[in-house]
């Protein structure tokens, strides 16, 4: 089986500062996958890597066997990112910003077939916001706008959707919502890949985890990934087992 997401080796570096430390990790389709760590420790650079935003000075990234630039001009992976705060100014419908996931698959004037329309369709059902679809995205609470921009990752049809913190800020509703939305993902096949703070969601959300400290401290099931030892090493409270 081709691996949905294979990092081998991965080291970013910002100048001097490190962004990613030779992380390795494998995910298989149809899991759902969290990715736990501090501030700071490398999260959104991984995802920026899998998205072909940076380039890693070594090691390799492959989305589906695919490179991360070609893998993103397929519409093959996906991102809904932290905060949105200029597309919540442009006077755009939700709608809009959903068909936005479709742009792909359009031809240079981005015309939107029947079948187009009809993903958007299915996308705002499925995120419960078909009675928003005309209303401005600034418009929209901050849980709403998120559930609209995962209506766009689903729009699109990515085999990997990568999630940075969908659960920030968000009410109950929006919680609830998108995570029955990430689970019905994978059992569609889907690999779903999602930061969150949130520990205590985390093994009912996740098949998998990853700890992250700049370099991956473990991988595997929720339960042992998030043992109190592991804890302490990725936030930092146990330096000496940090030195390892
Ligand atoms: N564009 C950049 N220029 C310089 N340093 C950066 C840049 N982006 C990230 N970094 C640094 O790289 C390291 C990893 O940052 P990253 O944003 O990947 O962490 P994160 O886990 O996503 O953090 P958070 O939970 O706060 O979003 C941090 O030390 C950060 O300061």
């Amino acid at each position: 089986m081709v691996p949905a997401l294979e990092l081998r080796g991965v080291t970013v570096r910002y100048g001097d500062v490190l962004g990613l430390d030779e992380a390795s990790v494998t995910i298989l389709p149809g899991r759902v996958c969290g990715l736990v760590g501090m501030n700071g420790s490398g999260k959104s650079t991984l995802f920026k890597s899998v998205m072909g935003l940076v380039t890693p000075d070594s090691g390799s990234v492959a989305v589906t066997g695919l490179t991360p630039g070609i893998a993103r001009k397929r519409g093959v992976v996906g991102y809904v990112p932290q905060s949105e705060e200029i597309d919540a100014q442009f006077p755009v419908s939700v709608a809009d910003v959903v068909m936005m996931g479709r742009y792909g698959r359009m031809g240079f004037l981005r015309r939107p077939s029947a079948a187009d329309r009809a993903a958007v369709a299915e996308a705002l059902d499925r995120v419960e916001l078909t009675e928003f679809a005309q209303r401005q995205i600034g418009q929209l609470s901050g849980g709403q706008r998120k559930r609209a921009f995962v209506a766009r990752g689903i729009a699109q049809g990515a085999d990997v959707l990568l999630l940075d913190e969908p659960f920030a800020g968000v009410d109950k509703r929006s919680e609830a919502t998108i995570s029955r939305l990430l689970r019905e993902l994978a059992d569609d096949g889907r690999t779903v890949v999602v930061s969150t703070h949130d520990l205590r969601a985390l093994p009912a959300l996740c098949d998998e985890a990853v700890l992250l400290l700049r370099r991956v401290l473990a991988h595997g099931d929720p339960r042992d990934v998030l043992r109190p030892e592991q804890l302490a090493r990725a936030f930092g409270l146990d330096v000496l087992a940090e030195e390892d």
